[in-house]
């Protein structure tokens, strides 16, 4: 499908993210955020090349980008790639686009994967997971060379937390409300949260990740400073299993706004 936007207004930023820099000029061109997410997916797709293993995101910007693989390997402008899907959900995605499929055993080195995230800091630090699926986002990812994020500009923020939404945290069911107490007593050191039990079902029933564990979603008070080391200290916890903050994970973050496409690149960015 034809994209309305103009590839002209592709620009890559070397300098930080300005986000307080002021709005863009009107626009006759109106997008909705769906076809946003939709353009930073398929320039995305532009990174992918005969013969990678890819890794599959998982959410509403990377469906985009699964369909559009999907896409490319129909029509044989694509040949010999292999997927490594990040969810269940992605999984019966690209099986139903016939993209062949493996995963981290067969594969352990990853050649790109392409995912959305929930925020991304002007350092491309991100918060992924509000879709349930950081676990195995982490993994595939994190055995990636290139790590590709795509977002449409509402994702982007001052701080991690700063969109005032959930930080997940992957945790075993066992005695949940234990870790979630653990959490908030860890988070206390670095301006406190709220930590909930994230609920699935129409009875009220705690969701259930494709791993068979829980989620608390960590409702930050302040900018917690030193990411590192909160992460260092919420991994320290045995009822944890893994959380939703990618710390200098992304190689490259495109944005798509109403002016067109930033990409911002790791090596580019500040500090
Ligand atoms: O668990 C979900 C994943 O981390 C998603 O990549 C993230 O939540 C962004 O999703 P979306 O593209 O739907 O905003």
């Amino acid at each position: 499908m034809a994209l309305a936007y103009d590839p002209l207004f592709i620009t890559s930023d070397k300098s930080p993210i300005d986000i307080a820099s002021p709005p863009p000029p009107p626009s006759s061109m109106i997008l909705t955020q769906d076809e946003l997410k939709r353009i930073a997916a398929y320039k995305a797709v532009d990174f992918v090349k005969s013969g990678m293993v890819l890794g599959l995101g998982t959410g509403s910007t990377a469906r985009h980008a699964v369909d559009r693989i999907g896409e490319l390997l129909r029509q044989g402008k694509l040949e010999n790639i292999v997927g490594i899907p990040t969810s269940e959900k992605t999984e019966e995605q690209a099986l139903s686009l016939g993209i062949p499929l493996s995963d981290l055993d067969a594969h352990p080195v990853v050649d790109l994967s392409i995912d959305g995230a929930d925020e991304v800091d002007p350092y491309l630090n991100l918060v992924k997971g509000r879709g349930g699926s950081l676990l195995r986002e982490k993994m595939i990812e994190g055995a990636s060379k290139e790590f590709v994020v795509i977002v449409d500009e509402s994702k982007m923020v001052r701080h991690i937390g700063g969109s005032r939404m959930a930080l997940p945290v992957e945790i075993v069911p066992f005695c949940w409300r234990f870790t979630a107490g653990k959490l908030r007593e860890v988070m206390e050191g670095y301006g406190g949260c709220e930590a909930k039990l994230r609920l699935g079902g129409e009875k009220g029933e705690a969701f259930v990740t494709d791993n068979g564990n829980y989620i608390v979603d960590m409702y930050l008070e302040k900018d917690m400073g030193d990411l590192r080391s909160v992460s260092d200290e919420i991994l320290r916890l045995p009822g944890v299993v893994e959380h939703g903050m990618f710390l200098d994970m992304a190689s490259t973050v495109i944005i798509a706004g109403e002016l067109g496409v930033r990409i911002k690149n790791k090596h580019s960015s500040c500090c």
